[in-house]
């Protein structure tokens, strides 16, 4: 039974797709200066947040393969605890329902959702910089869920411009493969010169993920589901891989091509947003406090 006093908070870590991914150049840290368009979706882990006065950082439920300090859950907890110095502690779970290592995000969004659920159960009132100054200490993903908006990004991913996008819906394929996003930022092959796009020039611009073919010569599940889901309309690799995805006008125009999804591959339709379902969740725990 729910505690009264003492609630748990649920708050959604929605996926998000990078509809174009380029770098335009490698920095003295090893990091990449990226371009692309973040698309938020309406598909999400369900992270639980529930106070403790102790000051402990708890996981209460997470991925099995991961350890409790290494979950980006835990460690965007106690990176607000630090920051902060709040005696609070909490305890932190989530449910997952994004594929891990599929290139939509969930880790970082995760951490983006326990940033926020925390600082507004602590009450830590730190301003939007500040928490954008800590997503991006967590990982180049996580300010975009932070800022709560589909946007274009720049630098490592944290330069962002808030875009309004069609609310198309997409298919979203997963191929069961786990790809490591650092193992191929590290590739040899992979192009790091794209020339540098205007956001007007977005989406007419000759625009591709660059690592799209870089994934199909390794992956061969991947080729495989991208030439499969090309039958039916544009297919493409969201970041680095291994999910992949294609917009329909309709619910029903993608209904009917996952149906046709081989059973290998596992699958989901997700609505395009343009603002996070985590901003409409955290407004709502807001006015009821
Ligand atoms: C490629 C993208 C595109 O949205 O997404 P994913 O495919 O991972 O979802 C992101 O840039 C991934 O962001 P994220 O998954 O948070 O990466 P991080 O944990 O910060 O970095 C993992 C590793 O990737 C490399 N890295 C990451 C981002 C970047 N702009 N340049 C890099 O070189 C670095 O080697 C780093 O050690
Ligand atoms: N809460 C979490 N959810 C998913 N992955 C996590 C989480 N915490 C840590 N990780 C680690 O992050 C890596 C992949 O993260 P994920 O966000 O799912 O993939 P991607 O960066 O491809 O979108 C994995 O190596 C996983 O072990």
């Amino acid at each position: 039974m729910e505690n009264p006093i003492n609630p748990v908070w649920r708050l959604p870590a929605p996926a998000k797709l990078n509809l174009f991914l380029h770098i335009t150049g490698r920095r003295e840290d090893g990091y990449h200066n990226l371009q692309t368009v973040f698309q938020l979706l309406d598909y999400s882990d369900q992270v639980s947040l529930s106070l403790r006065d102790d000051g402990v950082i708890s996981r209460t439920n997470g991925l099995s393969d991961v350890a409790p300090k290494d979950d980006l859950i835990v460690r965007a907890a106690q990176a607000l605890k630090d920051y902060t110095g709040t005696g609070y502690g909490a305890n932190v779970g989530v449910e997952k329902l994004l594929p891990v290592g599929g290139g939509i995000g969930g880790g970082s969004s995760d951490a983006a959702t326990t940033l926020l659920g925390l600082n507004a159960m602590w009450q830590c009132n730190l301003s939007h910089s500040e928490l954008m100054s800590i997503a991006a200490t967590l990982g180049a993903d996580v300010p975009v869920f932070v800022n709560g908006y589909s946007a274009w990004a720049e630098g490592i991913g944290e330069d962002l411009t808030a875009l309004d996008l069609p609310e198309v819906w997409f298919l979203v394929i997963h191929p069961g493969v786990f790809i490591s996003t650092a193992k191929l930022f590290s590739s040899e092959v992979l192009t790091r010169d794209k020339p540098i796009l205007r956001i007007r020039d977005f989406p007419d611009a000759d625009s591709e993920n660059v690592f799209e073919s870089v994934v199909r010569k390794t992956y061969s599940e991947v080729d495989k589901s991208l030439n499969w889901l090309s039958k039916y309309s544009t297919a493409k690799m969201t970041g680095t891989g291994s999910c992949l995805f294609a917009s329909f006008e309709s619910l029903q125009e993608a209904e009917v091509v996952l149906e046709k999804v081989p059973d290998e591959w596992s699958a989901f339709i997700a609505k395009a947003v343009n603002t996070s379902p985590l901003l409409k969740a955290l407004k709502l725990y807001a006015d009821k406090k």
